[in-house]
């Protein structure tokens, strides 16, 4: 019997690769670089800011030097467009409010830093459906480590076995696996460029309005 839900943000709920490419394209330019396409950049998002800074400055071939005045810069350029390019996808307002309305708790884990996911959620509505939040700089490891997910069971009060997550990609999965949660990935979202099908879970669903129908 389900206690809880756990939902992955990018990717999940939010279809942020506007944001991203945006706010990537703002940190190249001020350090000389040129923007990089948004079908890149998709395959570099869920793995959190310091994947996501790293790979794209080696994609464009500039020094690891670069990092840290890029990571200042991303810091600073992202709060400014945060939302402004991104959208809810179809499904999740009544998915989200199915499973509250099937007595679930729910939090939402992310890999983005927590301060972004928090005010990404409230400008899009969605904050209010969440007990938690937490993302990336909240605990020592992010996924596809388990340690988010078993945090987030700890501070929710629930096992496991009985706390689904919801994710888009093989780190949600991973994650899920090794802290012995359920998952259910949704098929539209970012999976690093690869067919989310091909993940181990216990379901895929294209809306999240689908997710307790699969299980
Ligand atoms: O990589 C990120 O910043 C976000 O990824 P996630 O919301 O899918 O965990
Ligand atoms: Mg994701």
């Amino acid at each position: 019997m389900l206690q809880a839900a756990i939902i992955d943000l990018d990717g999940t709920l939010v279809d942020t690769l506007g944001d991203f490419s945006a706010a990537l394209a703002g940190t190249l330019a001020e350090l000389g670089w040129p923007a990089v396409p948004k079908e890149t950049i998709e395959g570099f998002i869920g793995k959190g800011t310091e994947h996501l800074l790293r790979t794209t400055l080696a994609h464009v071939g500039a020094p690891a030097s670069l990092y840290e005045p890029a990571w200042d810069a991303y810091h600073r350029i992202y709060p400014t467009i945060n939302g402004r390019h991104s959208q809810v996808y179809p499904g999740v307002a009544e998915g989200v409010a199915q499973l509250r309305a099937a007595g679930l708790r729910l939090a939402c884990l992310t890999n983005k830093p927590t301060e972004f996911a928090r005010e990404l959620l409230r400008a899009k509505g969605l904050a209010g459906a969440f007990e938690l939040v937490f993302g990336g700089d909240a605990f020592e490891r992010k996924k596809p480590d388990p340690l988010p997910l078993l945090k987030t069971c700890a501070a929710l009060g629930t096992l496991p076995a009985q706390t689904l997550m919801v994710g888009d990609s093989s780190n949600d999965a991973a994650a899920a696996r090794a802290a012995g949660c359920p998952v259910v990935l949704v098929t539209y979202g970012y999976n690093h460029g690869r067919p989310v099908r091909e993940v181990d879970a216990n379901g895929y669903v294209d809306s999240l309005v689908d997710v307790l129908k699969v299980l």
